[in-house]
């Protein structure tokens, strides 16, 4: 481990990784792989998640190809360097802002989305000139197989390497020292990484997880409000670290909600959810099981059925959820949607900021002024109003979280500034020095040159 990672530094040092052309053919062989190997790819990630190739596609390998394409169109000005503003004393200087690569950076990913999570960062750590180290989820043991055979086939084999292994592995690797680290995973893990980080003084990005709450305000398009919230929750059967986590409402509402999701997974998945190609496993019996012990005591309105042999979980409402529930103090990451009684936005404004900092919001209103007003009066990571889940898909956006939810974000421009140091840079002229002249002059004041 200790030689792969100095393997990476020595070729680091090389210099080759940091012209723009060395960047962009990377990029561009990456996309590649993607292409030619999809098909290995959409199988790895169906056997880990029991997912169709349609859902792997569209929710792992289409925002991978449009990042990568992104990143390819803009690199060329993201490298350029930004002069910067001057001052009277620095008026015939060069002063300009160079973005330089880190040096080799360390990503870590998770299960969930096992393919996105680890090629999206490591587009961004590419694109700033770095060499990378790439630690895929060991629980997404065919992805992780299927991205440590692909990336060496199709990218510089020192610059960019892939360390398989679990908790003892990880451990190790973090014992090495890296300039930079972004890790996706839980909280507790998170904690690990930025203490063992801390010993380096290696910076983090740490993208983590948390209860994402949902406001849905009576004057809302209830059935374009269910319909989302359908598709958001039960999406990879509920592990997403953006999901909506549980619903916000006032009481009277939560009959329609249930009706109206009831309705939506019919529509989404048929009769028989379980027979359906579009929904997905639970990833292991651990998590399962952790589910499972969350529906404890609790009134189910809809779904509830459960296969422990396939890990299977149905798309599960919750109703009149008690705040102090277990269901409601740890991050379900599954198909269990509780929903929360509020009197209205301002209770729900309050119950927001009396608990952790989420990784996502989402308030469903006809009134602009009232999700603005909760923007203000709230904090998380990212927040869609009027939809779940679409504030990841832009790149334009910094996808990351706050406070217990994350520290740092990446995404497009915003991956490429996290594994860049953003050098300060001035040239100064060698003309007007008749300044420092004054020193010597008994008349002056003897520090007048800057
Ligand atoms: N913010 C995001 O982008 C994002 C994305 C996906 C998941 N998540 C969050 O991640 C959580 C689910 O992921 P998970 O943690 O179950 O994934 P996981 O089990 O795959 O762990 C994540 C990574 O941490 C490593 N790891 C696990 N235990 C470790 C230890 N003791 N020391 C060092 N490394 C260790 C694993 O090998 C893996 O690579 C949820 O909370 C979810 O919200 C966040
Ligand atoms: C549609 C893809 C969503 C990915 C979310 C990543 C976090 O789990």
């Amino acid at each position: 481990m200790d030689c792969k990672v100095q393997r990476a530094r020595a070729a680091f040092r090389s210099g080759r990784s940091r012209p723009l052309q060395f960047r962009l053919q990377q990029l561009e062989a990456l996309r590649r792989m993607v292409q030619e190997r999809e098909r290995d790819i959409l199988e790895a990630i169906g056997a880990d998640l029991c997912k169709s190739e349609f859902n792997a596609y569209g929710q792992e390998v289409i925002s991978i190809l449009g990042e990568i394409d992104h990143v390819l169109e803009k690199l060329p000005k993201w490298v350029t360097p930004k002069p910067a503003e001057k001052n009277l004393l620095t008026m015939l200087d060069e002063a300009y802002i160079h973005s330089e690569p880190l040096g080799v950076v360390l990503i870590i990913g998770a299960w969930n989305y096992p393919f996105v999570l680890t090629i999206q960062p490591l587009i961004g750590a590419i694109a700033a000139g770095n060499a990378v180290i790439i630690k895929p989820s060991e629980v997404s043991e065919n992805t992780a197989k299927i991205v440590s055979k692909l990336l060496p086939q199709y990218l510089d084999q020192d610059l960019y390497v892939v360390i398989n292994g679990g908790v003892k592995e990880t451990t190790e690797l973090l014992r090495q020292r890296f300039d930079h680290i972004l890790y996706t995973g839980n909280t507790a893990v998170g904690k690990i990484v930025m203490e063992a980080a801390a010993k380096h003084l290696t910076p983090v990005t740490l993208e983590l997880g948390g209860k994402s709450p949902c406001y849905v305000d009576k004057d809302c398009d209830l059935d374009i409000a269910c319909r989302r919230i359908t598709w958001g929750k039960y999406m990879n059967c509920g592990q997403t670290c953006i999901a909506p986590d549980y619903i916000l409402c006032e009481p009277s509402l939560q009959s329609q909600i249930v009706q109206k999701i009831k309705e939506t997974v019919k529509e989404f998945y048929g009769e028989n959810v379980k027979e359906s190609p579009d929904y997905e496993r639970i990833i292991n019996l651990h998590h399962f099981k952790r589910i499972i012990n969350l529906l404890e005591g609790q009134k189910i309105a809809y779904g509830g059925e459960t296969d422990e042999a396939t890990c299977y979980i149905a798309p599960t409402v919750l109703t009149d959820v008690d705040p102090e529930a277990k269901v409601m103090q740890e991050e379900i990451f599954g198909p269990i949607l509780p929903i929360v009684p509020v009197k209205n936005a301002d209770e729900a404004i309050k119950f927001i900021n009396d608990h952790e900092k989420p990784l996502a919001f989402y308030i469903f209103s006809r009134n602009n002024k009232l999700i603005k007003r909760m923007i203000d009066e709230t904090s998380s990571g990212g927040v869609t109003g009027n939809d779940v889940i679409m504030h990841f898909t832009l790149s334009s956006l910094p996808f990351g979280g706050v406070g217990s939810s994350g520290i740092g974000a990446y995404h497009g421009k915003h991956s490429f500034d996290t594994f860049s140091h953003q050098r300060s840079c001035l040239l100064k002229s060698l003309k007007r020095e008749g300044w420092i002249l004054l020193k010597n002059d008994p008349v002056q004041p003897p520090t007048c040159r800057f």
